[in-house]
């Protein structure tokens, strides 16, 4: 692939963004290597949970201004969708999504950071969606993805200044999970990773999609997801791993069936 590149290590799939000389600024050519890396992951039973983090001293710095000077108003569509594709595919694959920011989150890089799961930043990274001061506004699902992250006051104020706002600010309103010295970005990553990779990768895959449903749906529909799933899971062997495994006083051992 020419603007990501992937590597498996125990358990963990890394994406790399991989224009670091562009801020990793994304393109429609990253869009859809973003896509297969992400589909590859999904189907390899060796990858537990998916890391995605930026070459050089960006995350993403958003989708690629160059491409907008000769953007008909067909084709911004298009890209739109396709970013939004590849946003919502990342928000519903059922591994575990971790962004591993390691400087500026910006427009489409900071929409794709929403997109994951987790969000672990290091101190100095920076965070904005400035989309605004180009005369447009977030296409790749931010609008809607940053309302619901942190409210509807924040989201506006984030989106209708343009504002860059600090690590230490973006975990304040609940955009981070963590923040992190710089040179612990990385051990920290994995340390969260790992402790996921304990669970029941089924369990959570479940777990996840019934959070994800009820984000978009009225409570009662959500409660009632929630219940169904909830009789479900004691179908599998993890449910009864899990339970023998706390009556024996032992750490349990999960296969994901
Ligand atoms: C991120 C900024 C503040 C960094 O500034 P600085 O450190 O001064 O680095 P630069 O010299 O500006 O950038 C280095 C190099 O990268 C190119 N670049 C940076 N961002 C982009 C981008 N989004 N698209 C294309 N290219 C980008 C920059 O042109 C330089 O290339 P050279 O060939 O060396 O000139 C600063 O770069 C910045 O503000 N970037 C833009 C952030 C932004 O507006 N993002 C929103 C994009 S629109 C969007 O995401 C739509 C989806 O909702």
């Amino acid at each position: 692939m020419e603007t990501v590149d992937v590597k498996k290590d125990n358990g963990i799939g890394w994406v790399f963004l991989n224009r670091p000389d562009k801020l990793n600024a994304i393109n429609m050519k990253m869009i859809q290597e973003l896509l297969t890396a992400i589909k590859n992951y999904e189907e390899d039973n060796e990858v537990k949970v998916i890391v995605i983090t930026g070459r050089g001293k960006a995350f993403s710095a958003g989708a690629d201004i160059s491409q907008f000077k000769e953007l008909t108003p067909a084709g911004a569509w298009e890209l739109a969708r396709k970013g939004r594709e590849l946003m919502d595919y990342i928000e519903r694959v059922p591994k575990p999504t971790i962004a591993m920011i390691n400087g500026y989150a910006l427009g489409g890089g900071l929409e794709l950071a929403m997109a994951c799961d987790f969000r672990i930043a290091s101190e100095d990274a920076m965070f904005g969606l400035p989309e605004i001061n180009l005369g447009i506004y977030p296409g790749f699902g931010g609008t809607q993805r940053l309302l619901r992250l942190v409210g509807k006051t924040k989201a506006l104020e984030m989106m209708m200044t343009g504002d860059r706002i600090t690590a230490q600010e973006a975990e304040r309103i609940g955009l981070l999970n963590k923040v992190v010295p710089k040179e612990k970005l990385e051990e920290e990553t994995i340390k969260f990773a790992q402790k996921l990779m304990e669970k029941s990768p089924l369990i959570l895959s479940i777990l996840k999609s019934v959070v994800l449903y009820g984000n978009d749906a009225p409570l009662l529909d959500g409660l009632n997801m929630e219940s169904l799933g909830w009789g479900f899971v004691f179908s599998t062997n993890d449910q009864k791993e899990g339970v023998n495994a706390f009556l024996e006083k032992r750490k349990p051992n999960f296969q994901g069936k």
